[in-house]
């Protein structure tokens, strides 16, 4: 399959560095190319030994999918590099947030598919929840082949296009929220004076084995926390502070204004 990325930062290189481990991309067929940064494309070159330069002609040619991996406000700029080279059988995948799918058929014309896609950086490991929403040319074999290639990066689901400011609140944006409760919880620890590695070790490892008594409870996190919190012990007298500081308020009101946030980009990206 080939893959041509329009766009060569961080979430490029995480959806690059999962897929070609899990074999969904081979190196030799995944292109990738950027506004102006060189230096960034020959360390990818190197690191990957994937495809990178400016012909963006040869790079589209035959390619079966566009990957669009720039910013929200650069969208124009990439659309309008690769719409001359865009055809009926043209399969368009987007990772940016907010920017709609009527946004980018009319910029590149409404006449091929357009999967507007929201995944995570922890694609670079294998672990991404990825939600797509699809355009009405996308073929049932398109969409199974974008399933496929995320599904290789991690967890891929469909959805309609409406719950997207949802989804980059939860899922996309959502391992920045674990990373700055683990910032939190590393300085506790080492305020209460655990080195720092120490501190490390038991964090990672606490985060890796919640999440997978999380996935394989399926989702019961008040039983799982319940089961851990003993009367008149640690975890209450933990969860009692939380509780007196709105930290499950404060939490559900940052998610909600990181789908205010998505929706409102997309304002500034409707046609
Ligand atoms: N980071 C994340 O966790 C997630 C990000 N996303 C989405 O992914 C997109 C990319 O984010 P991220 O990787 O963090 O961004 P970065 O800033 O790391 O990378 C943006 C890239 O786009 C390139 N670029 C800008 N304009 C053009 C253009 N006209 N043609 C070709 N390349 C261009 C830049 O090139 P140069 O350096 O040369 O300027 C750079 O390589 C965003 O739209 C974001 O919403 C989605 C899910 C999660
Ligand atoms: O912060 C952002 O806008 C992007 C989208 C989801 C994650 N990062």
């Amino acid at each position: 399959m080939k893959v041509v990325f329009i766009g060569a930062g961080s979430m490029a290189e995480a959806i690059i560095a999962g897929a070609l481990k899990s074999g969904a991309l081979q190196a030799e067929s995944t292109y990738v190319t950027n506004r102006a940064n060189s230096a960034r494309l020959t360390e990818l070159t190197i690191q990957y030994g994937i495809q990178a330069g400016y012909d963006v002609e040869t790079a589209l040619k035959d390619a079966d999918a566009i990957v669009l991996a720039m910013k929200p406000k650069d969208v124009l700029s990439g659309l309008e590099a690769i719409r001359s080279y865009i055809n009926e059988g043209s399969v368009v995948i987007s990772l940016l947030a907010g920017v709609g799918i009527d946004f980018m058929e009319q910029a590149i014309g409404d006449r091929c598919a357009v999967i507007r896609s929201m995944p995570n950086t922890s694609a670079a490991v294998g672990k991404s929840a990825t939600a797509i929403a699809l355009n009405k040319h996308v073929t049932a074999e398109q969409h199974q082949a974008a399933i496929d290639l995320f599904s290789a990066i991690g967890l891929a689901i469909t959805v309609e296009e409406s719950k997207m400011d949802a989804v980059t609140a939860i899922s996309g944006s959502g391992p920045a929220y674990i990373y700055y409760v683990a910032e939190a919880m590393q300085a506790a620890g080492e305020e209460l004076g655990l080195d720092h590695d120490t501190a490390k070790s038991l964090l990672i490892q606490t985060l890796l084995g919640a999440a997978d008594m999380l996935s394989e409870s399926n989702g019961q996190a008040v039983a799982l926390r319940k089961a851990i919190t003993s009367a008149g012990g640690t975890t209450e007298a933990a969860i009692r502070t939380f509780d007196e500081h709105h930290v499950k308020e404060s939490i559900a009101a940052g998610v909600k204004e990181a789908a205010a946030q998505s929706k409102q980009l997309g304002e500034a990206y409707k046609r």
